[in-house]
């Protein structure tokens, strides 16, 4: 008998990355926290507490269920038992929020779970889990939706100087994580501009009045006789590219833009949501922003974003000193050129070694002028060889191109995004794309065709003909 005391993990974490990820930090703080008290323990599979029960942290997240132990008496007297179980609800509370339920039979409070479940979990702790082995095409390369994984946004909405509100990074978010995904408040059409702010009245009294407060706390750029026009042209987002529906949306809404992008931001047509991944590691603490416009140099896309959105872009990409802003305005010609090039059907038909070396240039383009994260151009860089090759019947090359397609894809969109699985779907079976064989057979190779024991130039001087 005795008093139990601690905290349950409402709900349990799941196995995927992003609590994968919150967890280890949290462990990490209770490492640091107790590096110099010998009554903490590390062992293989969880941090041993030598005090009251002797309770456990797991190394595997997933697995914990509750921290506690008997409080009572002697217990307590002889090892500071309820310290301890403070100090790691504490540091449990930071990071994990709501989600840590503290209870203390002393007060007539009670844990979720029944002692059977937890003491199975405890069980557990001594196995650790087996390593997936995935192919790569079978890999998802990260997590799901951390807001439905762990209940805790991995940002934060606070004031940007210069920019008013925006989204902050609140821990280091791995590329190819889905930061936020979120439904439009709604969506609209095209219409005359003289027919819009009725058809946005009408819309917003259907709405639940959450919903038109968060409308009605959006930024507007176009202050006038017309408010609630005047927020959806600075606020809305075509659902998907070139879409003339346009969806608003409560927290996606708040991010601002840069011509140097971290997140991308996707329409899920099956899901008819808005996802927002990162595409670079994003350090806590840092700025998440999308890219409302694509757009050429840097004077093109001040016109555009001014004309469209109703601002002056004082991104890192914009206000970049002479020299390098000319250098990456050269870089965004040339990408502009190249992307035209590739995209010239005749010339694909007529002259597909050409077309594909000009995916190859442009590649190298994209790569410099954004870093290596031009994620969702250079998947549709990759598509478009993939298109070259496979209206050719090279499944071969036709294949590879798909897998790097998809690799791209599944970063900045995710793995359930139709185009991410569209393209994974190609990887395997290229010749069921419409446009198989529709200019030639000419170079008719089957998917397995690869060469064999080349090293990464040597391939892609294969894959891109850049030999002849
Ligand atoms: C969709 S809102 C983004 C959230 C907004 N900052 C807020 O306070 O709600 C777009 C507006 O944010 C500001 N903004 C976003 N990106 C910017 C940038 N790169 N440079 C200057 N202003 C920017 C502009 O006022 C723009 O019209």
């Amino acid at each position: 008998m005795g008093i139990d005391a601690g905290f349950d993990m409402v709900p349990p974490l799941s196995k995927g990355a992003t609590d994968r990820l919150s967890w280890g930090q949290f462990i990490d703080h209770i490492k640091e926290h107790y590096k110099d008290d010998n009554q903490v323990e590390i062992k293989p599979n969880y941090i041993l507490f030598k005090a009251g029960e002797h309770p456990k942290l797991p190394f595997e997240g997933h697995k914990l269920l509750r921290f506690s132990s008997k409080v009572s008496g002697s217990i307590d007297a002889d090892t500071n038992i309820e310290s301890y179980i403070d100090t790691v609800r504490r540091i449990a509370q930071t990071q994990f929020g709501s989600r840590i339920r503290c209870w203390n039979e002393g007060a007539d409070q009670y844990g979720t779970y029944k002692w059977d479940e937890v003491n199975e979990s405890l069980r557990s702790y001594e196995e650790p889990d087996d390593v997936e082995t995935l192919t790569s095409i079978g890999q998802p390369l990260i997590g799901n939706d951390p807001i439905q994984e762990t209940g805790a946004a991995l940002f934060e909405i606070k004031h940007i100087p210069g920019n008013g509100r925006g989204l902050v990074a609140r821990f280091d978010i791995p590329k190819g994580t889905q930061i936020i995904c979120e439904k439009p408040l709604f969506t609209a059409g095209p219409m005359p501009p003289s027919e819009l702010e009725g058809f946005l009245a009408t819309k917003l009294k259907g709405l639940p009045k959450e919903s038109q407060r968060q409308f009605l706390s959006l930024h507007n750029n176009f202050p006038g006789k017309k408010p609630f026009s005047g927020i959806f042209k600075t606020n809305a987002l075509p659902c998907g590219f070139g879409s003339l529906i346009s969806g608003v949306y409560p927290t996606i809404c708040s991010i601002n833009h840069s011509c140097m992008p971290n997140a991308h931001k996707s329409w899920n047509s099956l899901e008819e949501h808005e996802t927002i991944h990162a595409v670079r590691s994003i350090k806590s603490g840092v700025e998440i922003i999308t890219s409302y416009y694509r757009g050429g140099t840097s004077s093109e896309r001040q016109a555009e974003l001014k004309e469209k959105f109703g601002f002056s872009c004082t991104c890192s990409g914009c206000t970049l000193p002479p020299s390098s802003l000319q250098a990456s305005d050269n870089r965004r010609t040339r990408i502009r050129n190249l992307d035209k090039a590739v995209g010239d059907g005749v010339r694909m038909m007529n002259n597909p070694q050409e077309s594909l070396k000009d995916c190859y240039s442009l590649l190298q383009v994209l790569e410099e002028e954004f870093e290596g994260c031009a994620q969702a151009l250079t998947a549709r860089t990759y598509y478009d060889a993939f298109q070259i090759c496979i209206m050719h019947g090279d499944q071969a090359r036709a294949s590879v191109f798909a897998e790097r397609a998809y690799k791209a894809r599944v970063i900045c969109e995710g793995e359930d995004s139709p185009n991410t699985q569209r393209a994974k779907s190609l990887v395997l079976k290229p010749e069921l794309h419409n446009n198989f064989e529709a200019y030639s057979k000419m170079r008719k190779s089957t998917r397995i065709m690869l060469p064999q024991g080349l090293d990464t130039t040597e391939f892609n001087k294969w894959l891109f003909k850049l030999e002849n």
